[in-house]
């Protein structure tokens, strides 16, 4: 039986209409647009664009893309960071791994096809809250840079920041806030990122936030970003 999870499609040109970027997707013989499995769609346009809602948030939408091991501190500067643009007047909205894989992903699971089915969606629901002039914090330990790579490229060049949390691993062992590092060192959990299934961090993220001798607060993290998103014209239409 076909996994209806797995695109059939196997093209990877890129095509964009109407300024959205698509991945993955081929011009059949007759010059219409095949998405995955989906034949026969046509791009239906707005009056109400993009530029419209951002001018009406005084903002640009995009994409704040956190990824790092489990205990890293994704969450913690996500909160960080929504609460300070929030308290500037900014519109935002956190996609957290855990919390999207209590519903629209509660079918995957953590074998690498379905880390990556994973991390398409919430790339896909990112690029819809930029779209819609939203600055989106993505919270996803997205450990694989292939992955994390096809999310930058259905979105318009910049629009994608990748925050690496390089924090090592026995910090984030260190700190196990659930138990499941202790749970993955006594082989109950199979398959735990950085225990025994691989992180590839990024090779060239647009931020990256470290420890020292100690680990800088979150708030002190989150103003990195948002410093970033200033020089970047994002937090202004
Ligand atoms: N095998 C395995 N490996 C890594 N993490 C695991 C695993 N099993 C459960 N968990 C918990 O799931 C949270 C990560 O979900 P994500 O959606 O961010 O993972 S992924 O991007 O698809 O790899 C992750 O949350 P964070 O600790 O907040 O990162 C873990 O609590
Ligand atoms: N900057 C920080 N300094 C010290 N402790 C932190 C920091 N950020 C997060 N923590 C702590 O580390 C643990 C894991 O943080 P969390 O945000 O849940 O990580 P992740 O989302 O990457 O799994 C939590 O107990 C949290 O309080």
């Amino acid at each position: 039986m076909k996994d209806c999870r797995t695109p059939s499609y196997t093209v990877d040109a890129d095509v964009k209409v109407n300024g959205h970027a698509f991945t993955n997707n081929s011009d059949d013989s007759n010059g219409s647009i095949l998405h995955g499995s989906s034949t026969n769609i046509v791009w239906h346009k707005s009056s109400v664009e993009k530029i419209d809602r951002q001018e009406l948030l005084q903002q640009k939408g995009c994409v704040i893309w956190i990824t790092g091991l489990s205990g890293s501190g994704k969450s913690t500067v996500a909160c960080a960071l929504t609460r300070a643009l929030h308290a500037r007047g900014k519109m935002t909205y956190i996609l957290d791994g855990d919390n999207v894989r209590h519903g629209l992903n509660r079918d995957l699971t953590f074998k690498a096809e379905d880390r990556a089915e994973n991390i398409r969606r919430i790339g896909e629901i990112a690029k819809l809250f930029a779209d819609a002039g939203v600055i989106c914090i993505a919270s996803v330990i997205s450990p694989y840079r292939k992955d994390r790579d096809t999310c930058r490229s259905i979105l318009p060049d910049g629009d994608f920041v990748e925050v690496f949390m390089d924090i090592p691993l026995c910090t984030c062992e260190a700190r196990d806030p659930k138990g499941l590092y202790k749970l993955a060192r006594a082989g109950k959990i199979k398959g735990f990122t950085g225990i025994d299934d691989p992180y590839e961090a990024p090779l060239n993220p647009e931020i990256v936030l470290q420890q020292g001798e100690v680990c800088p607060p979150p708030e002190a993290m989150a103003e990195k970003v948002i410093s970033y998103l200033e020089a970047k014209g994002y937090l202004h239409a």
